[in-house]
């Protein structure tokens, strides 16, 4: 892999795609060529498997955190080709969303006494087992729930066909993502971490993109 692999991560309507298109234009205006993936990829198989665990919970779906965690990891497994590919062609591969949010939502979902053995599981899962690249950095847009939240029901009432699914829509499940979220960034969970608030200065991060 030649291009350094930099994740955006967050809660559900924090904020990450709209970063991560303005990342990209800063960075392509710096000269750098920069690839894009964004996960779940929605319209494969596994991450549509995810998506109808995520909005139904109804029989026939994975619903289980482990299942679904499963599916989540078996969608990066199947795009890791497309990920090397990526890496290969730019300087910069930004992904919406990554390992870490298999980590965080799995966490939370697993609740508080078994969220260190989620996220040990996720890692040495799709790490170790999947072999997946870890990244040279990883970018938390830490956007308070309530934050979150709202830009998430706007979005909805704007665009009906991106209805929030059950997790979303669930405060409690939302507040303990973003602990889990936080506690990844503070021990730099496999990679170094850069926290940010809810209106982050593009500029300052395309500087520690360029500097990785
Ligand atoms: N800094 C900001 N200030 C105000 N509104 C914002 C800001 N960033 C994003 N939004 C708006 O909030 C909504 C959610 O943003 P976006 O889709 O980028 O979030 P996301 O983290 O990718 O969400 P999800 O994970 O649920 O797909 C959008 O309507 C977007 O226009
Ligand atoms: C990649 C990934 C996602 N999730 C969860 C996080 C969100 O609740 C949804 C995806 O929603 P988005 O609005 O389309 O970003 O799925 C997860 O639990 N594990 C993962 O690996």
């Amino acid at each position: 892999m030649n291009g350094r692999l930099a994740v955006i991560e967050g809660l559900d309507g924090a904020g990450k795609n709209t970063l991560t298109t303005a990342l990209a234009a800063e960075l392509t205006g710096r000269g750098l060529t920069v690839g894009r993936l964004a996960f779940p990829r929605y319209g494969t198989l596994h991450a549509d498997l995810a998506a109808d665990a995520l909005h139904g919970g109804q029989a026939g779906t994975a619903d289980s955190p482990h299942a679904m965690a499963l599916l989540f990891a078996m969608d990066r497994h199947a795009a890791s080709g497309e990920l090397s590919a990526l890496a290969e062609a730019n300087d910069v591969v930004l992904l919406d969303r990554y390992v870490a949010s298999n980590a965080a939502y799995t966490a939370a979902r697993l609740g508080a006494e078994r969220a260190d053995e989620a996220v040990e599981w996720i890692g040495a899962l799709e790490f170790e087992r999947l072999g997946l690249p870890v990244p040279d950095l990883q970018i938390l847009l830490d956007t308070p729930v309530a934050v979150a939240a709202e830009r998430a029901g706007s979005r909805e009432v704007s665009d009906p066909g991106r209805a929030r699914d059950r997790y979303e829509r669930d405060s409690t499940l939302q507040a303990d993502t973003s602990r889990a979220y936080r506690r990844l960034a503070e021990t730099s969970w496999r990679s170094p971490w850069t926290t940010l608030g809810a209106e982050p200065d593009v500029h300052e991060l395309a500087d520690v993109v360029v500097g990785l």
